[in-house]
């Protein structure tokens, strides 16, 4: 399976678990409102990087903000699987297309 998908079968496992053994834990024991706001700081400071240009420390808080996604989906009970499904959905339409669609 993919890192990706190892990773959210990881974060999953930690549902219920002890907040003192894992920092997934943590976050869900906070619940989920809490892991928001963590992805939303990461997801930050991989703007900051981005901005910046510093290529290997946007490669590591892009690993950061990917992770704290997968904990925020996870808080609630959204699977990756579903995310991919919908981005399935989206495959070989256009952005362009999509939005004039609109209406
Ligand atoms: N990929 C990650 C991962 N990325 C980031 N983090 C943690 O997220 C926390 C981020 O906290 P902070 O924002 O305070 O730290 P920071 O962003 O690095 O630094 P600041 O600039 O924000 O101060 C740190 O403790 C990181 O170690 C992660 N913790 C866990 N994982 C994965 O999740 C698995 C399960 O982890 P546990 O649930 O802890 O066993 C691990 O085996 C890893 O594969």
């Amino acid at each position: 399976m993919s890192e990706i998908h190892d990773l959210a079968a990881t974060i999953q496992s930690r549902k219920g678990a002890d907040p003192d053994s894992s920092w997934t834990a943590k976050l869900f024991a906070k619940g989920p409102e809490k892991c928001a706001e963590k992805f939303g700081e990461e997801a930050i400071e991989a703007i900051i990087e981005a901005v910046k240009g510093d290529r290997a420390k946007l490669v590591s808080e892009a690993a950061d903000v990917i992770y704290h996604l997968l904990v925020m989906l996870t808080a609630r009970d959204v699977t990756l699987a579903e995310v991919e499904a919908e981005l399935a959905r989206r495959a070989g339409t256009s952005g362009l297309e999509e939005k004039a669609a609109r209406g």
